[in-house]
């Protein structure tokens, strides 16, 4: 991969001398959507109790898990090898994600605060272990955020009043996933991961260190996988890229990739990019996998739009309901009546995700 497609941006000097962070920040988020950040202040120690704090939520039985399964609306949630299965087409993630308030905290379409939603079995510890992270991972995410503001001429604040870290209306959450090692499992075709573009604003994702797999299609014509192209299959009409380029972990950085979110507010300058986990090839590791990332969004119903209203008014509300459910939806849907409003007919249609990378 040459170095230039995805760089490796020092964000502690973003503060004092913004200008060359500022310029690598627009050349990362409008070429491939795709940078490291280092400099964030997250110490390997912590990122390692955050891995272990995930490890104990997923060696729970599945029975436990599955009392704080998937909530759409949010994103929300633990989804079983089976769950994924019918997005991604084989059995080797799980994956779950805990916002602020846990799981299923808050439902945003009637804008009422249910109350927190822990895993019982794991104690307050777990929960506090969880917050802390999503804290820190949250602050980082501001200070990217405002150098990519920077970056495109706007104010650098704009999303800052609207995604407090202690609010209710916030609905960034922490994921992990977790891949099941080829031993382990029948053989499988297909991506661990299927390709996808993220729906926040922008992801921050830990890898562990060797843990290879993540590729990203920058500026690639795409098409549909006939290998995902049956009944009842979300994610059947995603496209799949003819060449994918791997981005593996940089020890002490945390990946950072544009989401629909912000190549909405950015007029499609920056790019949000189709990326994957690929299946190990013979020279991988075929142990188990696991990935962190923190999605980031601004508060559900604040309102964004790039300055050329090139694209409606957006919401994270929309973001996120939008997928979860269509994707609810499509699963449930044997007959494929949800074609007709497949993926790409959702609001989010006009989002060009394939045009080229701009000069
Ligand atoms: O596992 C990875 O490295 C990537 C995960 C990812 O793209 C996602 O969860 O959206
Ligand atoms: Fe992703």
């Amino acid at each position: 991969m040459p170095a230039c497609l995805v760089p490796t941006i020092d964000i502690s000097v973003l503060r004092t001398s913004p200008k060359r962070p500022v310029a690598q920040l627009r050349q990362g988020a409008a070429e491939t959507g795709f940078f490291y950040v280092e400099g964030h202040g997250i110490s390997t120690a912590e990122t390692e109790r955050a891995f272990s704090v995930g490890r104990e939520f997923c060696d729970l039985p599945d029975k436990a898990k599955a009392r704080y399964n998937f909530v759409p609306d949010r994103y929300l949630g633990w989804r079983s090898t089976e769950d994924m299965c019918s997005v991604t087409g084989n059995r080797c993630i799980q994956r779950a994600g805990f916002g602020r308030y846990g799981v299923g905290g808050y439902d945003s379409r009637n804008q009422v605060f249910l109350g927190q939603r822990w895993p019982e079995e794991l104690g307050t510890r777990w929960r506090d272990a969880c917050l802390d992270i999503q804290q820190q991972m949250h602050a980082v995410a501001k200070k990217v955020l405002k150098g990519l503001a920077l970056a495109l001429n706007r104010e650098n604040d704009f999303f800052d009043q609207h995604m407090e870290f202690d609010s209710e209306q916030n609905p960034s959450f922490m994921a992990w996933n977790w891949y099941t090692g080829t031993a382990d499992i029948a053989p499988q075709t297909g991506p661990r991961l299927h390709g996808h573009a993220d729906h926040s604003l922008i992801t921050l994702l830990f890898q562990q260190p060797g843990e290879v797999g993540l590729e990203i299609a920058p500026g690639k014509a795409v098409d549909v996988n006939p290998e995902l192209d049956k009944p009842g299959n979300p994610w059947n009409t995603m496209p799949v890229a003819q060449e994918w380029i791997p981005v593996d972990p940089k020890p002490g950085c945390i990946l950072v990739n544009i989401g629909d979110g912000l190549a909405w507010w950015s007029d499609g300058v920056f790019k949000s990019t189709y990326h994957r986990v690929r299946s190990p090839t013979p020279d991988d590791p075929q142990g188990p996998r696991v990935s962190m990332p923190y999605f980031v969004f601004p508060d559900l119903n604040f309102e964004f739009q790039g300055p050329a209203k090139r694209y409606p008014p957006m919401t994270a509300f929309k973001l996120l309901s939008e997928t979860g459910n269509a994707y609810e939806a499509r699963k449930n849907d044997a007959q494929g009546a949800w074609k007709k409003q497949a993926y790409t007919t959702a609001n989010r249609s006009t989002l060009q995700h394939t045009e080229s990378p701009s000069e």
